[in-house]
C-alpha cells in the first residue's frame, strides 16, 4: 500500500506524489454542505465543515471534539466514505477497511440479536465462518442471556446498546471510526465497554473517536481535532487541544 485512495476514483495524493505508508487517512481542505430546508442558509446550503485538513497515521487514536451540531458525525461519515465531500479530498489506503461504529443504527428489528450480530459482521467484511466464530463472544460480552435469541424489537434501549457495542467490539478492520458508542447502557456495562475499548486502542489499531466525554478522549487518544463552527479550531496533541477547548 503505497498510495492513498480518494473515494473510488482518485488513486494519487493531491500533489501527485507518494504518500507515506503510515498515513491511513488524509483530509485535504474538506468542506461539506447539506441541502437545507430553512431559507436562512445561503443558496439553500448549510455548510457543516469548512476547509478541514488533517492526517491520521497508522496506530494513532484521534479524538474529535466539538459542541452539539459541530459536524463531528458528518466528519466520521466522510472518513468512512458514506458521504462524499462537497469540496476537497479524502485519501485512504486502498487495501485498508474503514468501519464506522454507531449504536442503534442498522439493526433489523424483526431479526434476533444473534442474526443481527451475524449480519453486522458480514456487512463489515467478515466471511460467514468468521461471523459465526465471533457470535459466542458477542453473546457473552453483551450479557443478554436468552434474549440474544429474541427479536431486537423486544429489546430495551440499553439492551440494543449492549448488542451494538458487543458486535462493534468484534470488528477487525484497519481503521475504526467510533461515534459515541461508549456513552450508553447502564453504568456497569459502560465501564466494561470503556475498558474493552481502551485495550483495543492501546494496540496498533488506528482509531477515530467522537465522544462528548472529554475524560475518555483524554485517556484514549493521542491526538485531537476540535471542530467549531465547521472549522478546525484546534488540532494536535490531545492535552493541548483539550486545554484550548475547555478554556
Ligand atoms: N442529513 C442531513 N441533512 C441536513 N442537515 C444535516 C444532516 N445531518 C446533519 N445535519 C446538520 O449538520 C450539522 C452537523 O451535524 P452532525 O451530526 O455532524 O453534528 P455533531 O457534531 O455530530 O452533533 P452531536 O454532538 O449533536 O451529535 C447539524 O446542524 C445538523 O442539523
Amino acid at each position: 500500500m503505497s498510495k492513498l485512495e480518494s473515494g473510488r476514483v482518485d488513486l494519487v495524493a493531491p500533489d501527485g506524489g507518494e504518500q507515506p505508508d503510515d498515513v491511513m487517512l488524509e483530509m485535504v481542505d474538506v468542506s461539506h454542505s447539506y441541502h437545507a430546508r430553512r431559507s436562512n442558509f445561503e443558496k439553500g446550503l448549510h455548510r457543516v465543515l469548512d476547509g478541514v485538513s488533517l492526517k491520521l497515521h497508522r496506530g494513532q487514536t484521534l479524538g474529535i471534539l466539538g459542541r452539539n451540531g459541530a459536524g463531528k458525525t458528518t466528519m466520521l461519515r466522510l472518513m468512512a466514505g458514506i458521504l462524499a465531500p462537497s469540496r476537497g479530498k479524502i485519501l485512504r489506503q486502498p487495501e485498508a477497511r474503514y468501519s464506522l461504529l454507531t449504536l442503534g443504527l442498522g439493526f433489523q428489528p424483526q431479526l434476533t440479536g444473534r442474526d443481527n450480530a451475524r449480519l453486522s459482521a458480514l456487512l463489515q467484511g467478515s466471511t460467514a465462518g468468521e461471523a459465526d466464530a465471533c457470535l459466542e463472544s458477542i453473546r457473552e460480552f453483551s450479557e443478554l442471556g436468552v434474549s440474544f435469541d429474541e427479536p431486537v424489537n423486544t429489546y430495551s434501549a440499553g439492551m440494543r446498546a449492549r448488542l451494538g457495542f458487543s458486535t462493534a467490539l468484534q470488528t477487525r478492520v484497519e481503521v475504526l471510526l467510533i461515534d459515541e458508542v461508549l456513552s450508553v447502557g447502564d453504568r456497569s456495562f459502560r465501564e466494561k465497554a470503556t475498558e474493552a475499548m481502551r485495550e483495543r486502542v492501546i494496540g496498533d489499531q488506528t482509531v477515530v473517536i467522537v465522544s462528548h466525554a472529554e475524560s475518555q478522549i483524554e485517556e484514549m487518544c493521542d491526538v485531537a481535532a476540535w471542530i467549531d463552527n465547521g472549522k478546525l479550531r484546534g488540532y494536535g496533541r490531545v492535552g493541548e487541544v483539550l486545554e484550548a477547548y475547555r478554556s
